[in-house]
């Protein structure tokens, strides 16, 4: 199985992302870390401790990172996820206790106690603790086996007409996790816009029947609720666990070898990620995913909660 940290801002998307990623066996996770976000750091990790505690994840050191982006001022999205950042369903209790460390110092720690290559990163929030990880410990940089983020778009973005969340919440961590020696792969909103939470797939949740299927089945309808009154979507994209899909199993997403900057200065622009797509492929280690097997990704999401709720 792969080995990963999944660094987040639960979030109903980085819930389901969770999810797949301690369901599947294709997957190992070894560390998960909190970053403000979708909503405050205390209420990001309070999510992450509860949706851990739901679906039976214990044993997993869970550590809290940075409270605001490197530059600048929180903002939050509490259009999509509520005041709480999970609003919809009924939180379980946390059940493990926070690890000590900050995010960074967990996710150095936890890079550098395996094999060079061994662990991947998959940041599925604003890329903050990413960033001071890097910069904290460089060695890291060489030591990862690979970065697998959500967030960023070749074309239109979400949070503004052509940034995306997560890199707008914070351009200067993007800089600096594009900028650093190892390999990034972007998955952006051109492929997570396509994980479409229908009512078909609402139903082959619905009908496994067991607790953590509820629970995804009640985050679902919240989000759902959201995104068709904010973002006149019919049905809500699973953004984050298309980041853990792509791990799993990486003939799910298409992608191809491309330049991505991220820009910083731009009156109407900043946080966009600018992806160069023209003329011969060039050399360099960045890759962006242009398109998702929706099915195969449904087919091993539904899986995955299914094998939680038969041990959990
Ligand atoms: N409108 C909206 C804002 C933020 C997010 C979060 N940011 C990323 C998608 O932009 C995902 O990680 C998701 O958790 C999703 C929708
Ligand atoms: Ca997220």
């Amino acid at each position: 199985p792969r080995k990963i940290i999944l660094d987040c801002d639960p979030g109903h998307d980085d819930a389901i992302a969770l999810a797949l990623a301690h369901g599947s066996p294709a997957i190992d996770l070894l560390a998960v870390t909190t970053v403000a976000g979708n909503q405050t750091l205390a209420k990001v990790t309070r999510n992450a401790r509860a949706i851990a505690a739901t679906f039976g994840l214990t044993g997993v050191p869970i550590a809290a990172g940075a409270d605001r982006p490197l530059v600048g001022d929180l903002i939050v999205a509490p259009d999509i996820h509520g005041e709480t950042g999970l609003d919809g369903p009924a939180l379980a209790e946390p059940t493990d206790p926070l690890d000590a460390r900050h995010a960074a110092e967990l996710i150095i720690d936890t890079v550098l106690a395996h094999q060079p290559g061994e662990v991947s990163l998959v940041p599925v929030g604003p890329l903050t603790n990413i960033a001071l990880a890097a910069r904290l410990e460089p060695r890291i940089t060489e030591r990862v086996g690979e970065v697998v983020l959500m967030g960023g778009a070749v074309g239109p973005g979400n949070r503004t007409p052509v940034a995306e969340f997560n890199i707008w919440a914070d351009p200067e961590a993007a800089h600096i996790v594009f900028g650093a020696p190892w390999r990034v792969t972007m998955i952006g909103l051109d492929v997570t816009h396509r994980a479409l939470a229908t009512p078909q797939v609402r139903e082959r949740i619905r009908a496994l029947g067991s607790g953590p299927a509820r629970f995804v089945e009640e985050m679902l309808a919240f989000y759902g609720g959201a995104y068709r009154t904010h973002q006149g979507f019919s049905a809500p994209p699973v953004h984050d666990p298309c980041a853990v899909a792509y791990l799993i199993d990486p003939t799910m997403i298409a992608t191809r070898r491309a330049p991505i900057t991220v820009e910083l200065a731009g009156a109407a622009t900043r946080g966009m990620t600018v992806v160069d797509l023209r003329g011969p492929t060039p050399a360099g280690r960045h890759r962006v995913a242009l398109d998702l097997d929706a099915d195969r990704f449904w087919d091993v999401m539904i899986d995955a909660i299914a094998r939680i709720g038969a041990d959990g």
